[in-house]
């Protein structure tokens, strides 16, 4: 695992778009596309600006975009997902084509009751149509999955103690009882995110402070984050703040290799 600190935002940012950009040509010279999850919450703001400096260099039309997990809401909705990273990246930089940005269904939100597993198993179709091709396991795996940690230590919608950490067959999973509102959500399943090829959990703000020590150096924790931290440690990143770090042991923390 490698677990990096910077003293403020923008470094963090800058750090983060050469790593997606490191990410991005070795998919490009393996398969000539790039396969990514987005999360919500800070991530995206914070990947736009780190893009912003990567730009010129990076063909925004090869990306095959998926949402770590989304709300269920309307695409136009403040809490969703895909409207926060549409303002902040899609609608900004250069390149991306709308049919590769996969999004929720949203003819379920008319339905009354709503059915939210419906909504994942349509989302989990247009996983295996990109992924058809692609993968010679079961699951799908992503070049890049950029995931956010709660102060909780949930990632995703997976939230700590919840049945979805069993989930071992659907690789798209709805939840309807959120302890972050919006309540109604999909998320990826931890074999989906475990099987990518690359993960970046990107953390800022002394809030994460008293649960990065136990996500990242108590090797039984059950919270989400360390769950995945744990199942592959060479394929994980932690990019954090030194808010967010400052309770971590300084031995974990590794010099970024791009500066
Ligand atoms: O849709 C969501 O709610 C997010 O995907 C969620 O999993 C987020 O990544 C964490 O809650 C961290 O959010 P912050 O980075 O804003 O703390």
């Amino acid at each position: 695992m490698s677990v990096y600190s910077f003293s403020e935002g923008s470094s963090v940012a800058k750090a983060l778009g050469q790593y997606v950009k490191s990410k991005y040509d070795t998919a490009m010279a393996k398969h000539g596309r790039f396969t990514l999850a987005l999360s919500g919450g800070s991530l995206p703001k914070v990947l736009a600006e780190g893009l912003s400096q990567q730009k010129d260099n990076i063909d925004f039309s090869k990306w095959e975009i998926f949402f770590a997990d989304e709300r269920i809401v309307p695409l136009e909705d403040e809490n969703s997902n895909y409207a926060l990273c549409k303002e902040v990246l899609f609608d900004v930089l250069p390149g991306f084509v709308p049919e590769q940005i996969h999004t929720i269904d949203t003819k379920f939100l008319k339905q009354n009751p709503l059915d939210s597993q419906a909504v994942a198993d349509e989302y989990e179709k247009q996983l295996v149509h990109v992924f058809a091709n692609a993968s010679t396991v079961k699951v799908p795996v992503f070049d890049l999955m950029l995931l956010g940690c709660g102060p909780d230590g949930h990632t995703c919608s997976l939230f700590p103690d919840h049945e979805l950490l069993d989930e071992d067959v659907a690789w798209v999973a709805p939840i309807t009882d959120s302890p972050k509102p919006p309540k109604e959500r999909i998320t990826l399943t931890i074999p989906v995110v475990t099987h990518a090829l690359s993960v970046a959990f990107v953390t800022t703000g002394a809030a994460k402070q008293d649960i990065l020590p136990v996500v990242i150096e108590d090797t039984t924790s059950k919270l989400p984050s360390a769950l995945i931290s744990r199942a592959h440690p060479d394929r994980i990143s932690w990019f954090l703040d030194d808010d967010a770090s400052a309770k971590l042991d300084k031995s974990v923390l590794r010099v970024f290799p791009f500066q």
